[in-house]
C-alpha cells in the first residue's frame, strides 16, 4: 500500500534572479491546490554569488520559512548536507559549470533551460550524473503541464492520425525604433558573454514542441535524431535575433519547423488573433496549441472529418489562495523531480537525458550553420570549480 505521508524534496536555490524567484514561490505553494498529495517541497537554502545579503533578501521576498539558510556563494550551497536537490537558475552561460559544481558535490540537480551552451557540455553533465548516481533534469517546465501531457496522449492514441508535421513558434517582437531590440546589449537575451540569443532562450520551447510531438512519441527502438537546416539573422552583438530551423525525421516521414525571433511576435496583439503558436498536423486532423509556447493554457482539436467542429480545451494554472493567489505552473516540474528522487530514478521519462542531448545537438548545428559563436569561458566543456562562473568573481 502506498504511504500516506508525502515525500519531501529539500531544495537549494542557486542564484536569486527573476526565474529563481518565480520557481521558489511555486515550490512554496501548497501541492493540494493542484491536487497533489504524494510529494511536497521544502526550501532549505538559497545562494547568491553576489552577496549573502542578496540571498537573505531573496528568501524574505519569496516568504521562505525562517529556517531557510542564506549563502553568499554557490560553493557553500552545494556543501549544505540538508540540500537534496539544487535548482540552477543562473544564465545559460553558467549552467555547465554551476550544474557540474552541484553534481560533483553529489547533489541532485534541476538545471534551467537552455541546458548548456553546447551539446558537448550537456553530454559531460549527463556522464557525471550517471557516474555519481544522482538525478539530473533540464527545467523545461512546459513538458510537465497537464496540457502537454494531454497533447502527447492524444497523439499517442492516434486522435489526429499519423503526425507528419509540427510548426512551432516562440517569438517576442521586441523590435525598437532605433533599429535595435529593446534589450540593452548587456542583457542576457542578447549578450554573447551570457550565451544570449533567441535560440537558446526562446527557440528551445519551439524545439520542445517539435520534439514532444515528433521525437518523444517515437518508439524507443526507432528513435531518430533529425537532420537540420537552419537560417539565422544575427544581432549586432553577435547573438542570433531571428532563427528558423527545419528538422527532418526521414525514417518517420515527418518535418518539424521551429521558429523564434526577437523582432516579430507570435502573438502580435496579445490576444492570439494571429492563431495558434503550435500546429501539430496529422493525417486525421490537427491539434493547435495557443501560445506562448512556454506557458500554453489552451489547445484545440480539429478533426479532418469533424464537420467544422473545433474542440477547445482550457487548462488553467491552479493558484494557491494561501500564498497570495500565487501559482505559475513551475510546480509541476518540481513535483516530477520529487517523485524521481522518491523512486530512485536518475532521469525523468518525460525528458530523458538522451533527448536533452539531441536537442542541444540540434541547437549546436543551427548555431554552427548560422555562424554564431560564444566565448571560450562559457563554451568550454572542461569543468573548473574555481571558474569565475562558479565563484561569481565577474
Ligand atoms: N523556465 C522559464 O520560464 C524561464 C527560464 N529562464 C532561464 O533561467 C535562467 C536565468 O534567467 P533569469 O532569471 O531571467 O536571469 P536573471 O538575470 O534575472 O538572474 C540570473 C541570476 O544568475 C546569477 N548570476 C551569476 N552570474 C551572473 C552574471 N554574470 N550575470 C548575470 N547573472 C548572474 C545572479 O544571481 P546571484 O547574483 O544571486 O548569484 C542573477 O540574479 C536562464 O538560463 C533562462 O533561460 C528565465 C526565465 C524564464
Ligand atoms: O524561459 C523563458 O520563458 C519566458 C521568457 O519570457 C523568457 O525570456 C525565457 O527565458
Amino acid at each position: 500500500m502506498a504511504s500516506s505521508t508525502p515525500y519531501t524534496a529539500r531544495w537549494g536555490i542557486m542564484a536569486t534572479g527573476w526565474i529563481a524567484e518565480v520557481f521558489t514561490k511555486d515550490l512554496l505553494t501548497n501541492p493540494a491546490t493542484r491536487g497533489v498529495h504524494d510529494v511536497r517541497h521544502e526550501v532549505v537554502a538559497a545562494a547568491s554569488s553576489s552577496s549573502k545579503d542578496r540571498a537573505v533578501d531573496f528568501l524574505k521576498q519569496v516568504k521562505a520559512p525562517s529556517s531557510a539558510r542564506a549563502y553568499g556563494s554557490y560553493h557553500e550551497l552545494v556543501a549544505d548536507p540538508d540540500v537534496d536537490i539544487v535548482y540552477v537558475a543562473t544564465p545559460h552561460s553558467h549552467h555547465f559549470q554551476n550544474a557540474m559544481l552541484a553534481l560533483e558535490a553529489g547533489k541532485h540537480v534541476l538545471c534551467e533551460k537552455a541546458l548548456t551552451v553546447t551539446a558537448a557540455q550537456a553530454r559531460k553533465l549527463v556522464e557525471t550524473a550517471r557516474a555519481k548516481g544522482v538525478f539530473f533534469m533540464e527545467a523545461v517546465w512546459t513538458r510537465y503541464f497537464p496540457l502537454s501531457i494531454q497533447v502527447r496522449n492524444l497523439i499517442a492514441s492516434g486522435a489526429i492520425g499519423k503526425v507528419y508535421r509540427t510548426i512551432a513558434d516562440l517569438s517576442i517582437g521586441r523590435d525598437a525604433a532605433d533599429g535595435k531590440v529593446d534589450f540593452p546589449d548587456s542583457h542576457r537575451m542578447v549578450n554573447p558573454d551570457l550565451a544570449g540569443g533567441a535560440l537558446l532562450d526562446l527557440g528551445i520551447y519551439a524545439l520542445t514542441w517539435v520534439f514532444q510531438t515528433l521525437y518523444h512519441v517515437q518508439p524507443e527502438a526507432e528513435k531518430e535524431a533529425p537532420k537540420v537546416v537552419a537560417a539565422i539573422n544575427k544581432y549586432h552583438t553577435g547573438a542570433d535575433e531571428t532563427t528558423s530551423i527545419i528538422l527532418q525525421f526521414p525514417k518517420h516521414n515527418s518535418h518539424g519547423i521551429a521558429l523564434t525571433s526577437l523582432r516579430v511576435a507570435t502573438d502580435v496583439d496579445g490576444h492570439n488573433s494571429g492563431g495558434a503558436a503550435i500546429r501539430i498536423q496529422g493525417s486525421g486532423g490537427e491539434i493547435q496549441v495557443m501560445g506562448p509556447a512556454y506557458c500554453p493554457l489552451q489547445y484545440r482539436v480539429i478533426k479532418k472529418d469533424g464537420g467544422g467542429k473545433v474542440e477547445v480545451v482550457d487548462c488553467p494554472i491552479p493558484k494557491d489562495a494561501g500564498r497570495d493567489g500565487w501559482g505559475q505552473g513551475m510546480f509541476w516540474e518540481a513535483d516530477e523531480c520529487a517523485r524521481c528522487l522518491r523512486d530512485g530514478r536518475k532521469e525523468s521519462a518525460t525528458l530523458p537525458w538522451s533527448e536533452s542531448v539531441v536537442i542541444m545537438e540540434v541547437m549546436d548545428e543551427a548555431l554552427r550553420q548560422g555562424g554564431v559563436e560564444y566565448p571560450a569561458v562559457i563554451s568550454t566543456d572542461v569543468y573548473d570549480a574555481q571558474s569565475p562562473l562558479n565563484t561569481g568573481k565577474r
